[in-house]
């Protein structure tokens, strides 16, 4: 994925401003930034859903977009959610192979009130999947969910990318849990990529230098780590 120069202004209000952004196939990218940095307005931009109004977005042919909150139809069950949309190949058996992949196939006939908040984020992350995306866009897609069930969803999101190897951009506010994913970190600010930092392979939770790394990060944010 290649953006290059994004430009992005609601009325006045000049959101994106020249911004470049490069992710390699298969790469695991977080962006952070404070509030109102125009994160969701980047992602929404890649996904397709508002215009470029200056610069270029080269994206591969399928993206995939996971949002905080599951959006899942009330009306449909479980499985006919994870489906939706593909046409011909909207099978029942593919629902199933994507609900395993996120431990799931037993709720797949479920009605998506019925599901916990975690749960339907699983529904929403296997519907994202099953495209097969090359370019995988997580908007705060753990947000809403307690600290516990957002690390039992860290560690499903890493076995999903192991076996579907999509490039990833993750936008979160919660510079531990893009440390956890990204392999690499980014910061947003005045609507462009202020800098960022690289994520050593390997690196521990908790260990001296993921916090360095925090802390860092933090700095570039603009916030003081105690
Ligand atoms: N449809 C819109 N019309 C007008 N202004 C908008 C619209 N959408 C976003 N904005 C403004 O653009 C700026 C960036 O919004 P955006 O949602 O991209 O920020 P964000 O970094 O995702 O914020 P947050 O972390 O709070 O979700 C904000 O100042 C917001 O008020």
């Amino acid at each position: 994925m290649d953006v290059r120069g994004l430009r992005r202004a609601h009325g006045d209000r000049v959101v994106l401003d020249g911004l470049d952004l490069r992710i390699a196939p298969g790469e695991f990218v977080a962006l952070l930034g404070r509030s109102g940095s125009g994160k969701s307005t980047l992602l929404r931009a890649l996904a397709g859903l508002d215009p470029v109004e200056a610069g270029t977005v080269e994206v591969p042919p399928t993206v995939s977009v996971a949002f905080q909150e599951p959006r899942l139809l009330p009306w449909e069950p479980v499985w006919r959610n994870v489906v939706l949309g593909l046409g011909a190949g909207a099978t029942r058996e593919r629902a199933l192979r994507a609900l395993r992949g996120v431990e799931l196939e037993a709720r797949a006939d479920a009605w998506p009130l019925t599901l916990s908040g975690g749960e339907a984020q699983r529904v929403s992350l296997a519907r994202a999947l099953v495209r097969g995306p090359e370019l995988l866009l997580l908007d705060e897609p753990f947000g809403a969910l307690d600290a516990l069930t957002r690390l039992t969803m860290h560690d499903l999101v890493r076995a999903l990318r192991a076996e579907h190897r999509p490039a990833v951009l993750l936008v979160t506010h919660d510079v531990e849990e893009a440390v956890a994913l990204a392999d690499r970190v980014l910061v947003l600010d005045a609507g462009r990529v202020a800098g960022g930092r690289t994520v050593p392979p390997g690196t521990e939770r908790g260990s001296p230098g993921v916090v360095a790394l925090e802390t860092d990060l933090l700095d570039l944010l603009g916030v003081r780590a105690r």
